[in-house]
């Protein structure tokens, strides 16, 4: 499916449209449903779009957050991006938002997915997913040499929680599969920095998708995946 991509002048002005546009979808999807979904990624990148989007005014109550991935931590480790989020989303105009964790105290990661797999199929299709990408082409937990990496990538598989490990991950992680995220109402991939804008060119010049994962969704997703981009 096709992609395109929005510059702006600084993170800043990103965050406030993006959550200008994050906001109005999810105001629409509660005008029309009477609920809305987001799904939003962890790491550094999108703080400044979490503290703005936090303040944006709509019907929080009916607003359901979950994670894109997830470390496989709870979430008084400083790795858990549930942490993140609760620092930095979960407040203001949106502390009355729902969030449903991926991680679970379970005996081990493949039970902690099944009881998130469990929780958040209500949650499908998202109104929608936010994206990040790491240097290596990754994107949620869609880690180049991952060991479940095919199966996370096959659009006809059912929508799940998956686990993935990966040398560049860190974690064992938890991840919605490609078949979870896809559909989403609205996909952005939020990126900034001039090293992440020469990995998106990358990407976008191959076709590998085992090397850089990213290319699933910039080729593959059925929503059109809106690029989110400052210096
Ligand atoms: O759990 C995570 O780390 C994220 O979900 C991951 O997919 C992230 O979006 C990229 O690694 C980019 O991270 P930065 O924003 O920190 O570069």
């Amino acid at each position: 499916m096709a992609h395109e991509l929005l510059s702006f002048d600084n993170g800043g002005a990103l965050a406030a449209s993006l959550a200008d546009r994050v906001a109005a979808a999810l105001a629409a999807a509660v005008a029309a449903r009477g609920k809305a979904t987001l799904a939003v990624s962890g790491g550094s990148t999108p703080k400044a779009f979490f503290e703005a989007l936090s303040q944006k005014p709509m019907d929080w109550s009916k607003v359901s957050v979950t994670l894109v991935d997830e470390r496989f931590v709870p979430e008084d480790n400083p790795r858990s991006n549930h942490l993140l989020v609760k620092t930095h989303l979960l407040k203001g105009k949106a502390a009355k938002a729902g969030f449903v964790p991926l991680f679970h105290p379970e005996a081990d990661i493949e039970a902690a997915a099944r009881v998130a797999t469990r929780e958040t199929a209500r949650l499908f299709p998202f109104d929608a997913v936010i994206l990040g990408m790491g240097t290596d082409g990754h994107t949620a937990s869609f880690f180049p040499g991952g060991n479940h990496l095919a199966e996370a990538l096959d659009l006809s598989a059912p929508r799940r929680v998956m686990t993935m490990e990966a040398a560049g991950a860190g974690e064992p992680r938890l991840t919605f599969s490609f078949s979870a995220l896809a559909d989403a109402g609205l996909l952005v991939l939020h990126i900034e920095g001039a090293e992440k804008k020469a990995v998106l060119e990358k990407a976008l010049s191959g076709t590998d998708e085992a090397e850089m994962p990213i290319r699933a969704v910039l080729e593959r997703a059925p929503a059109k995946t809106d690029i989110y981009w400052a210096p």
